[in-house]
Order: structure tokens, then sequence, then C-alpha cells
């Protein structure tokens, strides 16, 4: 018992999903001895939501790591094929003692997590005989406290107004992007590389000027929501300040970046926003380096950004293809430059 009180206080200590997420079902998995035990988090558009396999622990192999966060959202399995998974979001009560590959065991299990209204994840639990009353109180006990822990994690990584992740959580996962690169290094596998990119709102004061602050901060909130269709789900999106949001990603070249940086702008100023109509943004982008810094990597891309917005608005700039073009010139190696 000791121990599990242990592991639920280290649960509850962590901040990082990925860690969270692999914590409790190793915990679960520690205290049941299942067959197989999975947890999925849906991700992606709400009317085609995919499965990402979070974790996995299986009998007599042990914990084995889930998919990685960049798989494309086509190559994942969708919500809607799997029968029994729909199932538990629309059932109140986990379902219980499914029969899985054959009558005599063994059997499925399902709990449905949800996140407010949203459809958040889903753990499937393969048990050699049907749960017992004293597991299952474990199970959904253990669920509460996850589910609780998420909650806590979303109201103080968010922006209240978009929903979006917040700046305070950006230099977190700023590092974790360099730690992806510097592990496969180590590890003598393919660099990944990652962009950051600064999305900033063109002539957002005219809106607030025009129309006030209500129709401001709902303009803000449709970028943010454009901003979640355009990008992949393992894209991270961050408001950053008021009207200037952040974007980190994986993409092979500085033309993917561009493609992907471009088709938001496009999304953007095709939308035809209530009221106002026309809204664009200037989107200014930067390739991250090994030795990199967050406030070095934003303001390289804030120096493609201000060249944007000189340039007309509504377009998206390459740092590197703006010094290579010789628009930008850097100086030194604090990321200090010029313009011509
Ligand atoms: N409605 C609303 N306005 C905000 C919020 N945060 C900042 N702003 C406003 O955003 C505007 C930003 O204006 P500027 O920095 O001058 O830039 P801009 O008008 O977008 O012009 P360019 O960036 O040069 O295209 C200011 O009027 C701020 O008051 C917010 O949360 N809600």
């Amino acid at each position: 018992m000791s121990d599990l009180i242990g592991s639920v206080a280290n649960l509850t200590g962590y901040r990082d999903r990925d860690l969270i997420d692999s914590t409790f079902v190793s915990v679960l998995g520690d205290w049941l001895d299942p067959v197989r035990l999975s947890l999925y988090r849906c991700v992606g558009d709400v009317a085609d939501l995919r499965l990402l396999l979070q974790a996995r622990m299986r009998k007599g192999v042990g914990m084995e790591s889930g998919d990685p966060s960049w798989t494309a959202l086509d190559a994942l399995p969708a919500l809607s094929a799997q029968p029994h998974f729909e199932q538990a979001f629309a059932s109140e009560e986990p379902l219980l003692d499914l029969p899985f590959e054959n009558q005599e065991g063994p059997w499925l299990n399902l709990f449905a997590v949800w996140a407010g209204a949203r459809r958040f994840g889903i753990i499937e639990l393969v048990s050699e005989q049907p749960l017992l009353p004293v597991q299952l109180r474990l199970v959904t006990g253990l669920l509460k406290i996850y589910r609780n822990q998420i909650s806590l994690l979303d109201y103080s990584e968010r922006d209240s107004l978009t929903g979006l992740l917040n700046r305070k959580t950006f230099d977190e996962q700023f590092l974790k992007c360099l730690d992806t690169m510097s592990a496969a290094v180590n590890d003598d596998i393919p660099v990944p590389t990652w962009w950051l990119g600064v999305v900033d709102v063109d002539h957002f004061k005219r809106v607030n000027d025009s129309y006030g602050h209500l129709i401001g901060d709902e303009v803000l909130l449709l970028v943010a929501r454009i901003l979640r269709t355009a990008f992949r789900h393992s894209e991270h999106l961050y408001r950053f300040g008021g009207e200037e949001f952040i974007v980190l990603l994986r993409a092979e070249d500085d033309d993917e970046a561009h493609l992907a940086f471009d088709f938001f702008r496009q999304q953007l100023a095709s939308f035809a926003f209530p009221q106002v109509g026309s809204i664009t943004a200037s989107v200014g982008f930067t390739r991250l380096r090994p030795m990199d810094n967050a406030s070095g990597a934003v303001d390289r891309a804030d120096r493609a950004v201000y060249h944007a917005k000189r340039n007309g608005r509504n377009q998206v700039h390459s740092y590197e293809s703006l010094l290579q073009s010789g628009l930008l010139s850097e100086v030194n190696n604090s990321g200090a430059i010029e313009l011509f």
C-alpha cells in the first residue's frame, strides 16, 4: 500500500504530460498485472479524432513507449473505427468485461477520460479475469487523480482566452525540443529539425480601436482556432503576448517549414471574421540550433516578422533565407543583427 501511495505522490508531483501518462500506466500496471494496458490520447480535429498511443504495458514485456508525438494524423487509427471506444465515450460508466479475442477471456475494459466537454483519452485494460470490485475501485480512484492532475496542468499552462499554451510553458518545451536533438546525436540517429515561428496579427490595434476590445478578443480566439486547425496535433502552439503567437514544429527543411506557416497564413487571410471581415498575420520563423536559447530563437524569428511587416505584412519569411539573400545579416553569436 505504501508503494502505491508513493507512486501516486510521484504522479501528482509531475508537470510533464508524457511522464504523467507513462507513470499512470506503470502504477496501474504494477498493481493489476494486466495482459495489456494502454493509454491513448485523442488528437486532431473533433470531427475526426485519432488515437495517439501515449504509453503501454504488456505482460512479459513491461513498459513500451508510445507513438512519437509527431506521428502524422493519417497514420493514427481513427476513433470512429473503434466502436467499443466510441461506446465508452457515449457511456457514463466504464465498459467492463467485454470479450477480447475469445469468450473465455482475456477481458477488455475501457475507461473514457474527458477533459470538460472534450474527449481527452481512453484507457484500455485487458485483464486475464473480469476485474474484481477492489480492482475497479483502484482504477477509478487513480483515474480521478489523473484527471485532476491534467485539469490542474491545463489551468496553469493554458492561456485563459484562447486555450493555447501560455508563455510560461514555452521555455520548458523549447528545452525538450533541444533535448530531442542532442539525444539523436548520442543515439547516432538522424537529428530532428525544429523550427520556431512567431505569428503576429497585422494592424490589430485598428481592430481594437474600430470595434472595441471585446471584438478584439473574439478575433484572437478565432485566430487561435485557425492555428489549431492549420497545424498538426504535435505542433506546439503558444499565445506569447497580446496578438503574438509562437509555433514550434518539426520539418525537414526551410521549404517544408515555409509551406506549413504559409498554409496557416492563407487559412487566416481567407477566413471571414464576423464584423471585422479580413484579418492577416505576418510570420517569421527560424531553425533551432543545438546550443540555442529560447530568447535568442524568438529574437531571430521576430527579426523575420519585422521584415514581413516592413514589406507589406501578410507574409511569411524565414530568418535563415533572409540571411542567405543578404536582406539580414547576423553580426555576432548573440544573435544581434543589422537590417539593410
Ligand atoms: N482585444 C485585445 N487586444 C489586445 C490584447 N493584448 C494586446 N492587445 C492589443 O493589441 C494591439 C497591438 O498593437 P501594435 O503592437 O501596435 O501592433 P498592430 O496594430 O498589430 O500593428 P502591426 O503589428 O505593426 O501590424 C494593442 O492595441 C494592444 O492593446 C488582448 O488580450 N485583447
